[in-house]
């Protein structure tokens, strides 16, 4: 499973990040794609990034195929599995911007500044169920979006595309958005707060200490319980100052959510974890990261790159 996040600082910065809970690796690593790139699309011939952007993904003929990426207007897109759910369209449709699923990050972050000119603009788009080359499917997702601002989160069904504002800044997997937003209803009681001691009959009941308002705080791996922990951490985090203070606060958030081996097996047996925690920081053009077995946060600044260049850039394997 995967959970993402986004809030910002006092000066409207975005700090957006995400955890990758799987079994195994694609080979993926970071990619900076600069403004000089040209990259080959599906269907809107070949691209040329309005922004520069860096993110976590594979390349595949030239393609960066994202799982979540930032861009330097300080814009950032996560992609988080919905099996069961997610549905593209089979083939192109006429008059339509058409994005191949696998495309989808790379587009909206090199086209965008805002959330507000994503939201406009994917009235005219077509998700399409094409994977990068033979040898991969199409990765059953839906997307988180944030900037300084706002999220949306963006889920393509059966029915067609949901653009749903997320006010609570956090997204997990299936069921779809707007379950989550109905559940976390039933976690209102939980609170930071110390009890103060009550009166029942002629005893008086004291908290054992700290956390007591937060019993019933769901601990599962699960994605409903993963979406209430992110949900409640994201809103209560006390508001920090400086970059070092916002960067922990994103990876402390994620790692309220994350998932140790031992926990969730999948269907085949194979336990779940989280492969790697990543984010980005709009205030310094910052992207993160950290694996499960070297927690040790790494870390690039786009700035340190020649982003009007036109060869994607590797980071890191
Ligand atoms: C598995 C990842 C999502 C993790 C997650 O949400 N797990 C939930 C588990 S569960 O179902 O809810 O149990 C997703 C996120 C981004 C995905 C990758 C990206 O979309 C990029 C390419 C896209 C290609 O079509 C498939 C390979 C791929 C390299 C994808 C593989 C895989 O589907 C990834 C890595």
């Amino acid at each position: 499973m995967c959970t993402g996040v986004r809030f910002a600082d006092a000066a409207g910065n975005l700090y957006f990040g995400r955890n990758l809970d799987w079994c195994e690796s694609y080979g993926e690593g970071v990619v900076i794609t600069p403004r000089g790139a040209s990259i080959p699309t599906q269907f809107l011939g070949s691209l040329s990034p309005e922004h520069a952007c860096v993110g976590m993904g594979i390349v595949v003929g030239g393609v960066p195929c994202y799982f979540d990426c930032a861009n330097e207007a300080g814009l950032a897109i996560a992609g988080l599995n919905f099996p069961g759910y997610a549905q593209f369209a089979e083939a192109p449709e006429k008059g339509a911007v058409n994005v191949a699923a696998y495309e989808f990050p790379l587009w909206v972050a090199a086209s965008f500044s805002t959330v507000a000119e994503v939201r406009k603009a994917l009235k005219d788009v077509v998700i399409v169920a094409k994977a990068p080359s033979e040898g991969y499917g199409v990765a059953q997702l839906h997307w988180l979006v944030g900037d300084g601002k706002e999220s949306i989160v963006i889920e393509c069904q059966a029915d067609g595309m949901h653009v749903y504002d997320d006010g609570l800044d956090v997204l997990t997997n299936q069921p779809p958005f707007p379950w989550h937003t109905e559940n976390v209803r039933n976690y209102m009681h939980i609170e930071t707060a110390h009890p103060e001691p009550v009166a029942w009959t002629r005893d008086t009941l004291r908290a054992f200490g700290s956390g007591a308002g937060m019993i019933g705080f769901p601990g599962g791996y699960d994605p409903a319980s993963r979406f209430v922990r992110a949900a409640f951490l994201n809103a209560h985090y006390p508001a920090e100052e400086g970059e070092a203070a916002n960067v922990t606060r994103l990876f402390r958030t994620l790692e309220g959510a994350s998932m140790c081996k031992g926990g969730a097996q999948m269907a085949d047996g194979r336990f779940e974890y989280t492969m790697f925690s990543d984010g980005y920081s709009a205030a310094t053009k910052t992207y993160y990261w950290c694996t499960y077995d070297e927690p040790a946060r790494q870390s690039v600044c786009m700035d340190d790159y020649d982003l009007n260049g036109t060869e994607l850039i590797r980071v890191a394997a």
